[in-house]
């Protein structure tokens, strides 16, 4: 499943992000890739231990903690300290797969990479190109979202960033590990809890069919969950 979370960050935290963003020192991002992946990539990135990656990380981990529609979707076991990314004209980074399992940096865990999150810190009449494509089942999925906007896809999943030709693109990138692990599985849990909080708008609290929903999704998460 493919998720798009509008306004994860305000216009607001993303301009405060960019003036931080556009001062850091940005180093070449295949030093960083996997064996395979390396010759694909082509962009920049911020040093995982910088001051301002960990601070601007960090925002960004206590937001996506509040921000219902994300939990209700990843259902997060672990989330990898988030990364920043930049495409300048020429960059690029070609088809390939992430990691299974990382090493959560500057410790001794580890994570499995579930679902990939890419969140636009650039508006897209900045940047011609840029384009994250995802292979899915029902053909190539192209995501260009506003600064601030994010998007939760399969970590499974091929995907790739196509050419930038005009202006930049700059990113936060990071992966979360699931307390369901399967796609299918989560996606059901997820429809089932949307769902529930549609039917919760026009229904009293203590409603019968609500309350037997909701012990199901529940029942299912508790089925289903690896802690
Ligand atoms: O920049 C992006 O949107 C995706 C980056 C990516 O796929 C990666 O670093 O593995
Ligand atoms: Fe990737």
């Amino acid at each position: 499943m493919l998720t798009i979370l509008d306004a994860v960050l305000s216009k607001d935290e993303v301009r405060q992000f960019r003036v931080y963003l556009d001062q850091a020192e940005w180093r070449d991002g295949a030093a960083t890739a996997g064996t395979l992946a390396r010759s694909a990539k082509n962009n920049a990135q911020i040093d995982d231990g910088a001051d301002v990656a960990v601070s601007l990380g960090n925002h960004i981990l206590r937001t996506l903690g509040n921000t219902p529609l994300f939990i209700a979707a990843a259902l997060p076991r672990k989330i990898y300290p988030p990364k920043f990314n930049r495409y300048a004209v020429g960059a690029t980074y070609g088809t390939h797969v992430d990691s299974a399992v990382m090493q959560i940096p500057n410790t001794h865990l580890s994570l499995r990479s579930d679902l990939a999150a890419t969140l636009f810190l650039s508006e897209p009449d900045e940047y011609d190109g840029g384009e994250l494509e995802i292979d899915t089942e029902f053909g190539v999925q192209t995501v260009k979202l506003g600064a601030g906007d994010m998007v939760l896809y399969p970590a499974s999943s091929l995907h790739r960033v196509t050419p930038v030709t005009r202006g930049a693109r700059v990113a936060s990138f990071f992966w979360i590990e699931s307390l369901v692990g399967d796609d299918a599985e989560r996606t059901l849990l997820f429809d089932l809890d949307q769902t529930i909080q549609n039917l919760t708008q026009g229904l009293a609290a203590d409603d019968r069919k609500l309350l037997k929903l909701t012990g199901i999704y529940h029942n299912l998460l508790r089925r289903w969950a690896a802690t």
